[in-house]
């Protein structure tokens, strides 16, 4: 019988979800046991590190909640099969990317992991469980799991009588979380949503995994939906955040040629209570592991589904944030005389944004990779970021740049490893990064940037000292009256 007191989770995939999510259970919920698994044994044995300042994701908080329920009721195992196997509820919280090969190349989500994680439940389990989808998915994709998860249940195990096979049931429940402030964001949920499949099954579990949640989440903000809104619900809110970026970046480029100032504008438009101040911080560019990936995702069902006009229409927003990526390289190559071969570029904070060392489809690479084409000298400091992470990003993106990016894929050529390496310099303090610099650009909004001593930095950079603020989070009156030429996202 599918469980309806859950005293065991897993989950498979002890990544950025997977591995705060599973914690905040954990922390929240002493009486369940909660096993995260990965494939990965170096992400596992960096989870049990003793030194909590080394744990694979950096995220405020985090080790605190780790600290309270690891050894207690939270373990991190490369055990897949035990734990599926003891698990009443497993979440499957595996990477979901843009598939680099073949029929939806470019555009459509990989769902390679999230399949061999279904046919691994349905090879293993003996008894019913609940099966979560916590990854970020298609919809529709609960069909396709319910699908293997039955076909296994009566192929492999074709000598068992059928009243004895496991059940399964499927649910989605989204995850809303952003990184930086997931431990926040999983502890004060705006919303939980749990979306079910419509039968006495699937109501069970979805009341199952409801009462997880009500340990602390108040019961009126956990949302159950039918199972396809749920999984919908996702891809659409990753969507509508990133098209508010997009919109307000797609006004700093007129304000950049009007006069008017981007802040000024986000202010003045998010004080209509209809419209709200959030996501409206213009910037070099929206990057993360999703909200691109999630959009393309969406533009291929749309097209899938035969609706070219819907597609367009979210299509733009991925070729703004493009826009935006090149529109701020360009201006610094611009500025530098039109050329920045042999010149030295600081560029300060990699991460996609502050409080993570997450770097996936951060800004910096793209711009960064728009410089090394003009032979630009880099070099890079950000306070969470390794140099392996950044030389890695950089050989994967010559690899896998995409094709239908006008912006950058005609007249791109790919970098050797080498080549990369000879141009790119990592540094452990910003201020040797730089040191004898024409240029400084703000990829990343940490906070301690704000706090250096710019005049001692003015003064060991080459003149006209330039600062390219991407985050516009520097001081223009101290910043220009130290004597630095500051150019700003959407100020004229
Ligand atoms: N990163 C974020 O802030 C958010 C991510 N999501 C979604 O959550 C999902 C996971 O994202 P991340 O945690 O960022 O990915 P991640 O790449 O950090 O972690 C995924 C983990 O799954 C493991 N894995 C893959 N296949 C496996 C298998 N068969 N068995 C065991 N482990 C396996 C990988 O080794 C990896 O450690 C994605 O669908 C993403 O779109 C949703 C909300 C927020
Ligand atoms: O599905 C996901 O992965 C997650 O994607 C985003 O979270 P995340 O990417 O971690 O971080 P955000 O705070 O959304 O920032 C994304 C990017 O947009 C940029 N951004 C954000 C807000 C803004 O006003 N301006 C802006 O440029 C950030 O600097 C960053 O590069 C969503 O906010 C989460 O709700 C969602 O769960």
């Amino acid at each position: 019988m599918i469980a309806s007191n859950i005293t065991k989770i897993a989950c498979i995939g002890a990544g950025y979800v997977g591995g705060p999510t599973m914690a905040v259970i954990a922390k929240q919920c002493p009486h369940i046991k909660v096993t995260v698994v990965d494939i990965n044994a170096q992400r596992i044995a960096d989870w049990n590190q003793i030194d909590l300042d080394r744990l694979p994701v950096y995220e405020p908080g985090l080790p605190e909640v780790v600290a309270e329920a690891r050894g207690r009721n939270l373990f991190f195992s490369t055990d897949v099969e035990g734990a599926i196997r003891e698990a009443q509820m497993i979440f499957i919280s595996v990477n979901t990317p843009t598939k680099t090969y073949g029929v939806g190349k470019g555009m459509a989500a990989d769902l390679k992991y999230v399949e061999l994680c279904a046919r691994q439940i349905a090879e293993i389990a003996t008894d019913d469980k609940i099966v979560v989808e916590k990854s970020t998915l298609p919809v529709r994709t609960a069909q396709a799991i319910r699908t293997i998860l039955d076909a296994a249940a009566t192929n492999g195990k074709d000598t068992q009588l059928a009243t004895s096979r496991p059940k399964f049931a499927v649910l989605s429940n989204p995850e809303f979380l952003a990184e930086g402030t997931a431990i926040n964001d999983l502890l004060y949920a705006d919303r939980m949503l749990i979306g079910s499949e419509d039968n006495e099954d699937g109501k069970r579990a979805e009341q199952a995994l409801a009462d997880v949640y009500a340990n602390w989440v108040p019961r009126e903000r956990i949302v159950t939906t039918r199972i396809w809104s749920s999984e919908l619900s996702k891809l659409t809110a990753n969507a509508f955040l990133a098209q508010r970026i997009s919109s307000i970046n797609a006004i700093s480029a007129l304000c950049e040629r009007t006069g008017a100032d981007v802040d000024e504008v986000a202010h003045a438009i998010g004080m209509d209570s209809r419209i709200g101040p959030k996501f409206l911080k213009s910037s070099v560019g929206f990057g993360g592991s999703c909200f691109q990936k999630d959009i393309l995702n969406l533009v291929y069902l749309c097209r899938h589904f035969n609706l070219p006009e819907v597609a367009d229409y979210w299509e733009q927003v991925v070729k703004l944030n493009d826009y935006q990526k090149h529109r701020f390289a360009k201006q610094i190559i611009d500025t530098l005389f039109n050329t920045v071969s042999g010149k030295k570029i600081a560029f300060l904070g990699w991460a996609f944004k502050k409080d993570t060392n997450d770097t996936r489809e951060s800004a910096a690479i793209y711009v960064a990779d728009e410089l090394l084409q003009d032979r630009a000298e880099i070099h890079v400091y950000d306070p969470k970021v390794t140099a392996e992470q950044i030389y890695g990003d950089l050989e994967y993106l010559q690899k896998h740049r995409r094709n239908d990016n006008p912006c950058t894929a005609t007249q791109f050529s790919a970098l050797s490893a080498v080549e990369i390496r000879s141009l790119v310099t990592v540094h452990d303090s910003p201020y040797e990064a730089l040191k004898n610099a024409h240029a400084t650009a703000i990829l990343t909004e940490w906070d301690e940037f704000k706090g250096y001593d710019w005049q001692q930095i003015y003064n060991n950079m080459l003149k006209p000292a330039f600062i390219f603020d991407g985050r516009n989070i520097l001081n223009r009156k101290e910043i220009t009256s130290i004597g630095f030429e500051l150019k700003s996202i959407g100020k004229g």
